[in-house]
């Protein structure tokens, strides 16, 4: 067992996962400015920089049938999964980890793990309207999308649009730094649309435990 990943919600945070769960429960989607404490946001801002930096993002695909060709028609960012190797990821990492454990508690969504990336659009790049997941296809249940770009201007583009199951839009939000957008991943289409400057995010899904290999257990 992992101390930090079962470490209680600091009372701190009490109120804005209240805010969060009453949005999710209404709306199935929240937008939330400020986030996470300042020092989070900008060290993670530091940390996609270095990656960048070192070359360690890689260019992104859409799934299990993977065709290099496709997959860039549709997106155009670049990657790096989060594990728990630096600080700030772990900050990250566990903030999550008391979102998923509230989300549980309060809408029995049954969240069972966790994964994320960090993204890197370049000008030009973006990503066209699709689902997160599908309903009775995937395990994704709960999509985050986490935004790193300090000074982001209206006119730099690369808003997340966001749809209703009619495609009518819903909102557009811009990437500004510590803004953290959650919704149902299969109730909104949403897609990115070109970013005229660098466009730095986390996005992440909750996906839930649909193993069947625990069904076939020995009892
Ligand atoms: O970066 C965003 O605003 C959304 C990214 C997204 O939709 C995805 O990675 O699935
Ligand atoms: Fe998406």
């Amino acid at each position: 067992m992992n101390a930090v990943i079962n470490s209680a919600v600091p009372a701190r945070c009490l109120p804005l996962l209240n805010t969060i769960m009453d949005a999710l429960r209404s709306d199935g989607y929240v937008v939330i400015d400020n986030a996470l404490p300042a020092a989070l946001a900008n060290a993670l801002q530091q940390r996609v920089a270095e990656i960048k930096r070192i070359g360690d993002l890689k260019q992104a695909g859409i799934g299990r049938r993977d065709d290099h060709t496709i997959a860039r028609s549709i997106r155009q960012d670049s990657i790096h999964w989060l594990d728990r190797s630096v600080a700030s990821e772990t900050g990250w990492l566990t903030a999550m980890e008391h979102l998923r454990g509230y989300a549980n508690r309060e809408l029995l969504l049954g969240l069972f793990e966790y994964e994320s990336h960090f993204a890197h659009y370049p000008p030009g790049a973006g990503y066209k309207k699709h689902y997160d997941a599908f309903k009775g296809q995937s395990n994704r249940v709960l999509s985050t999308v986490y935004y790193l770009n300090e000074n982001w201007q209206p006119g730099d583009g690369g808003e997340l649009a966001i749809y209703d199951a009619e495609d009518q839009l819903i909102t557009r939000v811009q990437p500004v730094l510590n803004r953290l957008v959650i919704f149902l991943s299969e109730e909104f289409p949403h897609e990115v649309l070109p970013a005229k400057n660098h466009r730095y995010s986390i996005a992440g899904w909750f996906r839930v435990n649909n193993s069947r290999d625990i069904l076939s257990l020995p009892a």
